[in-house]
């Protein structure tokens, strides 16, 4: 294993409660952190902590404040990015993968801290600039630069009131008008109304918005982005010809301010069209390099799987975040002990806590390494698709495969979090459900990833479509490997559980990534042949694919996910060859979650007949309790190598010095008014007669 320069990593505070669990490690928890995590990437990370937590802009208040101080908050935060100098000037000669990699960095540090600021940043400046640069031709590209100095606040303004997942169906137009080389902006009716559009509600003073593209002969060339300037930069007051609001108070990440706009008759120069894909002449006539338009929004839209890519790295945090509190809580509380007056155990010590806790800290370490392994692969091949002087191999094979593995991956990790987050909030019990917890808050800001850049169900079914292409396809389009297994389908679907553990006992890595390779041709074929029988009886193929949904495709392309998480995470620790106390622990973290998922998935081993009678089951679970019990001693220490400063991490119950009752005395005797009578006391009175008053 190479040598690791650790020096950068603060240390941990020493003697509190933790130290018992944090002695018992047998590895350093340091080296641990720049195993799961590189170090560039996390020395990027402290420098943003650092910086925040140095500025009093970015102090946490001691209350939520108002909506409206939130997004006031927020909007000043993103303001002050420049100042904080978090981006240095060198980034600009990186290649475009090595940037972009440093500005995930960035965000996945500010999302940890506050994810309605890495929202904001990423509609003002990421997913804005990556959509230029998918849709904008050069004379687009000033906006970039404008974006990065703030001389305009940016939005992308996909969905319609009346649509979302389905944004063929969006109804807002552009209208060529070739007399005055400009394009004119409708909203039919308000169903059409952009809506749910994060940056738009207060701030925001250019759209990116999608429109139907008319030339001046009423053909409509299908969707295009545009670039519509909606307020006045100098004052934010909106133009005439544009109704734009913000649509009010929502769940979670109320700093930023969610709009709605109505366009009437509202022009835009010629230039303002993004004309990559698809051009019109100053004369009115339409050029597109695809010939069917559904291509160029679908290249379009693929301008968006960047910011899946940043959602899945948030997802991953979150889940570290989940995991870090859960496990620092159990290690300090302690609940019952064997002898009635004798000495309590902590909650780590209880097998029905590891086993619902454990799962979600394992899950964070794998995921941690399988989306950077995603991560990697993605902004290559988007750096491959950039190079081509073409312009668009993205709707190569290679970007086909991408796009389903992350469409599969998306919705897989935002749900793991968004369950490990609830399952962590039972797990500390009542403090859990404290503000100060953060649980809370991390539940409602996280709720809205499952849904935005691709709601999870829908995702999901493009993942599974490409999937079962591959499975009927007479020759395997898999540049990337994914499902370079199905080669082997037919010595696959044979694969029965007593034959594999002999092959590949369980202690092997291949013993779960075999059993997932069965399981996903299993649910191929399945749903493959749900759907040919209906077909041949005469079904629509729209309603034959929806009816195979619940059948298998949903779980098919789940699992794929979680293939590809552990195929990923075992590849990574094989590379690096890393010294016995590490690999013991990645081994272990790597079995829990296997053999976590593994169980998610047991009915089906038994339906497809990979397994009967109990011996699978029973192999699982054992090997699942297992290596939770080993786990025990070091998920503190595992937690430490994935926990952000409590300053980030932000939670009372789980701070690194593990003095819970201390911290929560601090949080209850100095929160605001916990002494103050309050100032409608008068109204809980009930006028009492003279003699009972004085009780
Ligand atoms: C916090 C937040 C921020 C957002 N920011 C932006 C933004 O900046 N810009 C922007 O343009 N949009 C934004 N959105 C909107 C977001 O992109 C949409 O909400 C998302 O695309 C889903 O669309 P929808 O809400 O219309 O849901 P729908 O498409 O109506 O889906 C509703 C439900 O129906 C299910 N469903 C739909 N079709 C099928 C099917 N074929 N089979 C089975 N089930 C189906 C879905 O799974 C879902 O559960 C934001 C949303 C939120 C919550």
């Amino acid at each position: 294993m190479e040598k690791m320069d650790t020096s950068f990593i603060p240390d941990l505070p020493t003697g509190g409660p933790l130290e018992v669990y944090r002695k018992r490690a047998n590895f350093d928890w340091k080296r641990l952190r720049l195993i799961l995590e590189k170090e560039q990437g996390l020395r990027i990370k402290y420098k943003v902590w650092r910086r925040l937590e140095s500025d009093p802009l970015f102090a946490h208040p001691s209350r939520t404040p108002p909506m409206d101080q939130q997004k006031r908050l927020a909007a000043m935060q993103v303001n002050r990015m420049k100042q904080l100098q978090l981006v240095p000037k060198e980034i600009e000669s990186l290649s475009f993968s090595a940037k972009t990699k440093y500005l995930m960095e960035i965000n996945q540090a500010l999302a940890s801290y506050s994810p309605s600021l890495s929202v904001k940043i990423a509609l003002s400046v990421g997913l804005f600039n990556n959509a230029i640069r998918a849709m904008g031709t050069e004379k687009h590209k000033k906006y970039i630069e404008a974006a990065w100095n703030r001389e305009v606040i940016t939005c992308l303004a996909v969905t319609e009131l009346s649509h979302g997942s389905n944004t063929k169906r969006i109804r807002t137009t552009a209208t060529y008008d070739p007399r005055m080389q400009e394009f004119v902006i409708n909203t039919p009716d308000f169903e059409a109304a952009k809506c749910w559009v994060g940056n738009m509600g207060k701030t925001a003073t250019i759209a990116m918005t999608f429109a139907n593209l008319i030339t001046a002969d009423g053909e409509n060339h299908g969707l295009h982005g545009f670039l519509i300037p909606i307020r006045d930069p100098k004052t934010l007051i909106s133009y005439p010809g544009v109704l734009v609001g913000d649509i009010g108070e929502k769940s979670g990440l109320n700093g930023i301010d969610n709009g709605f706009v109505v366009f009437t008759n509202y022009r835009i120069p010629l230039d303002n069209h993004l004309n990559r894909t698809g051009n019109v002449t100053p004369e009115g006539v339409y050029e597109s390099v695809f010939t069917d338009p559904s291509q160029a929004l679908g290249a379009a839209l693929e301008s968006f799987s960047a910011g899946r890519v940043g959602i899945m790295q948030e997802a991953a945090n979150t889940l570290c975040s989940a995991a870090v509190i859960a496990v620092r809580y159990a290690a300090v509380r302690k609940q019952f002990g064997p002898e009635r007056q004798g000495e309590e155990m902590p909650i780590i010590e209880y097998q029905l806590h590891q086993y619902r806790i454990f799962p979600i800290l394992a899950a964070a370490c794998v995921q941690k390494i399988a989306v950077e392994e995603l991560s990697n692969t993605y902004l290559a091949i988007i750096a491959g698709s950039q190079d081509d002087s073409n312009g668009f191999d993205v709707l190569s094979q290679k970007a086909a495969e991408i796009h389903a593995i992350i469409s599969a991956s998306k919705p897989r990790l935002t749900w793991s979090a968004r369950d490990a987050i609830q399952e962590a909030r039972e797990s500390c019990g009542g403090h859990g459900y404290l503000q100060a917890s953060r649980l809370g808050q991390m539940r409602s800001d996280h709720d809205p990833l499952c849904t935005y850049e691709g709601d999870n169900n829908v995702l999901g079914q493009q993942a599974s479509n490409w999937l079962l292409r591959q499975w009927n396809a007479k020759e395997l389009e898999t540049p990337i490997g994914s499902v370079k297994f199905l080669e082997r389908r037919h010595q696959l679907l044979q694969l029965h559980y007593a034959q594999l553990v002999q092959q590949s006992p369980m202690d092997t890595w291949e013993f779960a990534l075999s059993c997932y390779e069965w399981l996903l041709c299993h649910l191929m074929s399945r749903t493959s042949a749900h759907i040919e029988t209906q077909l041949s009886s005469g079904v629509h193929r729209f309603e034959a694919r929806n009816n195979a949904q619940v059948v298998g495709a949903r779980q098919l392309s789940l699992a794929f996910a979680e293939y590809m998480a552990l195929s990923g995470f075992v590849g990574h620790v094989r590379q690096l060859g890393v010294e016995q106390p590490y690999a013991e622990v990645l081994r272990l973290l790597y079995d829990v979650y296997a053999m976590w998922l593994l169980e998610q998935h047991m009915t089906m081993f038994y339906v497809g007949g990979f397994a009967v009678g109990g011996a699978f089951a029973g192999a699982v679970q054992e090997r699942l309790l297992q290596s939770c019990a080993k786990l025990k001693d070091v998920a503190v220490s595992v937690a430490d190598a994935i926990a952000p400063p409590d300053f980030a991490l932000k939670s009372v119950i789980a701070r690194a010095d593990g003095l819970l009752y201390e911290n929560l005395q601090n949080e209850f005797m100095t929160n605001e008014g916990a002494f103050q009578r309050p100032d409608w006391w008068r109204d809980v009175i009930i006028p009492q007669s003279q003699e009972k008053s004085k009780l």
